[in-house]
């Protein structure tokens, strides 16, 4: 795979520090509003502002963004608050308005970054441009997508990217407007581990109360920055009102967050660490051992079901054995669905096991004959 060519992002006379944070409203409604949120946020350090003049709604007949009109007004906080500003753009129409009035910072949607055809034009567009490109996840939870995205802009030469976790849609109901399915972004520090990756709590949450434990959640993973929604008067915005918190609130939301130590120094006591780590290598090899007989037995029983022309697959069987696992980790204080999960596994690769030794045996069969 082509490897990414990522530098830090360096706004101009800004050091970024853990965690980054990035903050203003929703989408920009009046120069008044835009001003006095910038203000507020200004007066509590925050440096660079964010707001969305373009907006990509579900359904027609929303407040669709201000439109270029807006891009004045950005114009004027960064003139009269010293913040950089930053706006999302979904076409290269609007990277060349976003260019035109001098916007330091784009970032692509989650509706876009889905869609190759579009990124690839607005990395057209933004090709001999040094401007720093965020890249939201997909809507999709589809990590080839996202890192997709962020390799169209490495080759039009946008080396100061950063990715924006924002969560996943999902047409389950849950507490999140966005399933934050947090094993996504960490797989793509994994892989792409110099990339900075922001945390987008309002989105994810959809709602202000579950924005501090969203950012906790962020800053406890090691991620770099968080976006936040802010609104001079958050119950009057024009979109997403329930997810936007005033400049006080979300002062107090940064102010409690726990910053902990990114790397385990010579300063943190290792002694009960490495006994601890110990302790988890002699139980994954437990676990390992485990498997292992568990998958044998499988295999004796795979052996059995082909002299006795049985199905590989039993499905009372399976879901007794997923009831009951359920239900004996719960006495355990274990989470329904991981143990779901890696019991589905075990009995996926238990069939995997199964299905070899019919076929293996269905071919010696066929030659006996
Ligand atoms: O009980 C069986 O028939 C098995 O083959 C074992 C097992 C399992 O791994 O638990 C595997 C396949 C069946 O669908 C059900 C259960």
């Amino acid at each position: 795979m082509h490897k990414l060519k990522i530098q830090p992002i360096q706004l101009p006379g800004l050091e970024l520090k853990r965690p980054i944070i990035i903050s203003g409203p929703c989408s920009a409604e009046t120069e008044e509003q835009t001003l006095n949120t910038a203000k507020e946020l200004s007066a509590r350090g925050i440096k660079i502002f964010r707001a969305g003049i373009w907006k990509p709604r579900t359904r027609p007949g929303a407040f669709e963004g201000v439109g270029t009109v807006g891009l004045p007004w950005l114009k004027r906080v960064k003139e009269e608050t010293g913040m950089f500003i930053c706006v999302e753009v979904a076409t290269s129409h609007h990277v060349y308005e976003a260019v035109k009035f001098g916007v330091d910072m784009v970032w692509i949607g989650a509706r876009t970054s889905a869609n190759p055809f579009a990124v690839q034009e607005i990395a057209d567009a933004l090709k001999g441009l040094d401007m720093p490109v965020m890249v939201k996840n997909p809507v999709n939870p589809d990590l080839e997508l996202w890192i997709g995205a962020l390799e169209r802009l490495n080759r039009a030469g946008i080396t100061r990217l950063a990715a924006i976790h924002r969560g996943f849609s999902s047409y389950d109901q849950s507490e999140f407007r966005n399933n934050p399915q947090w094993q996504i972004p960490i797989e793509l520090r994994r892989r792409i581990p110099e990339l900075p990756i922001i945390t987008d709590p309002s989105h994810i949450g959809g709602n202000r109360e579950l924005l501090a434990g969203i950012a906790q959640e962020a800053m406890d993973l090691n991620f770099d920055g968080l976006i936040i929604e802010s609104h001079i008067c958050p119950d009057k915005a024009w979109s997403d009102a329930k997810q936007q918190v005033t400049p006080e609130m979300l002062k107090e939301i940064l102010d409690n967050l726990v910053l902990r130590r990114p790397k385990i120094g010579e300063d943190t006591p290792r002694v009960t660490l490495d006994e601890l780590r110990k302790q988890i290598d002699q139980l994954d090899d437990q676990l390992l051992d485990l498997l292992k007989e568990r998958m044998k037995i499988s295999e004796a029983i795979g052996k059995y079901k082909f002299e006795n022309n049985i199905t590989i697959l039993q499905t009372r069987r399976y879901d007794e054995v997923l009831n009951n696992r359920r239900e004996r980790g719960s006495q355990r204080g274990l989470n329904e669905d991981f143990i779901t999960k890696i019991f589905e596994s075990i009995h996926e690769e238990s069939i995997n096991r199964q299905s070899e030794i019919m076929n293996k045996a269905l071919k010696k069969s066929k030659k006996q004959e």
